[in-house]
């Protein structure tokens, strides 16, 4: 399907020089049958699996998913594999990619604080080679590309509630920075190729999301102190505590992404739920709705955590008409089952 031509202007209001590429003649005769080829870049890993879901519920599709499996699996896609207009490629995004294509979503990047610390490097080439090298493949093929950047880009932020015009106050030389300069870089990147060469770009501030297929030992708040409440171990609430985050659940996200992605505003837009809780308050929540046995324990936190994140969505609900419908306590429980079947502990029935 052919994409919108630029207008010459992007939502920021600022001017593009060129339009976009012309799209490989191959598009419009063998690949038109197809009606929308899209590539999931870290399709294999959470947000993703869940994205593919939803973009292959539509006939109309084919998918496309390029994933290193770093801290992504096939187990997430295994209802996929060998349908017929469905692709899983093993591939790093720090290498570049041949495929023809008409929207790319780019999420590959580790997105656990442990996973992306583990190889600082690593995450640091990927949010930065493997973005131009999707950039690259998007200017190739006339495809539209959506960045799944991140609130990180706030830092340890000064405003709030966080809105897509704070510029952010973050740390360049922390054990954080990888990730949070590495979007950063990829951002800019995103608008430079948009003014300089047309590219139809699309980025989405994700603010933390959860759900079921979260990695059990991911690290993340959610993941950890429901895997914690199911095995009956105490939940480790890292000091001061009153830390707070805004946590959307899974199904919501992918709804937004979806639309952005089909909108017309190049954005950045701010993606989350903007109902605030502080790390002890999650952590009664997840004791009372699942295990109200288990204790909670402070634990040492790690450098640079950002004190408060709450997104300001305002510019969501008005230019996609998005806001998430699923409440935290109606989440965790969705989340609990998918981790009970996972961990092979069922339930206990209530006397
Ligand atoms: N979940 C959140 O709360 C959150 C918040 C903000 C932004 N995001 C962003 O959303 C995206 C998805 O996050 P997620 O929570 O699903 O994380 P995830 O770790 O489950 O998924 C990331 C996927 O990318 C793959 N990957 C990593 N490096 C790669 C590389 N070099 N080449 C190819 N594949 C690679 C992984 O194997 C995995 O499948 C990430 O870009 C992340 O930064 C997530
Ligand atoms: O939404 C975002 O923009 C970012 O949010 C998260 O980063 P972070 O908020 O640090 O996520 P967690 O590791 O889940 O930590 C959240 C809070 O919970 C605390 N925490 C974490 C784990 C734990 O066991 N206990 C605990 O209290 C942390 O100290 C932190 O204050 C994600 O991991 C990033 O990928 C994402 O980009």
């Amino acid at each position: 399907m052919a994409q919108k031509e630029s207008n010459g202007s992007n939502s920021n209001g600022e001017h593009t020089t060129r339009p976009p590429p012309t799209p490989s003649p191959l598009r419009f005769s063998k690949f038109f049958q197809a009606n929308l080829r899209i590539l999931v870049t870290g399709g294999a890993g959470f947000i993703g699996s869940h994205l593919v879901d939803k973009l292959m519920e539509n006939e109309k599709h084919e998918v496309i998913v390029a994933d290193n499996f770093f801290t992504g699996s096939k187990d997430n896609l295994k209802k996929w594999i060998g349908h017929p207009r469905f692709e899983l490629i093993r591939h790093d995004v720090t290498q570049p990619l041949l495929v023809e294509v008409d929207q790319i979503y780019h999420l590959a990047c580790p997105a656990s604080p442990i996973f992306y610390k583990h190889n600082p490097v690593k995450t640091i080439k990927t949010n930065v080679i493997g973005t131009l090298n999707m950039l690259g493949l998007a200017k190739r093929v006339g495809a539209r590309i959506l960045l799944t950047s991140t609130s990180e880009v706030y830092g340890d932020p000064l405003e709030h509630p966080q809105t897509e015009a704070y510029w952010g106050n973050v740390n360049p030389i922390g054990v954080r920075s990888c990730y949070d300069e590495g979007k950063r870089v990829a951002e800019t990147l995103m608008f430079d190729y948009h003014r300089q060469h047309g590219i139809e770009i699309r980025i989405a501030r994700i603010f933390n999301t959860y759900g079921p297929r979260m990695n059990i030992d991911d690290g993340r708040v959610v993941s950890n102190f429901i895997a914690q409440a199911v095995r009956g171990e105490p939940l480790t609430v890292q000091k001061p505590g009153t830390q707070t985050r805004s946590f959307c659940y899974v199904a919501d996200m992918v709804n937004g992404l979806i639309k952005l992605m089909n909108g017309d505003n190049t954005g950045p837009i701010n993606l989350g739920n903007p109902g605030e809780f502080t790390m002890l308050e999650l952590a009664e929540n997840v004791k009372e709705l699942i295990n109200p046995e288990v204790t909670v324990t402070m634990t040492e936190n790690t450098p640079d955590d950002p004190r408060q994140r709450k997104p300001d969505i305002t510019k969501a609900k008005e230019v996609l008409g998005w806001e998430p419908k699923i409440v935290l306590r109606d989440g965790l429980v969705l989340m609990e089952d998918d981790f009970r079947e996972r961990l092979q502990v069922p339930k206990k029935n209530k006397a």
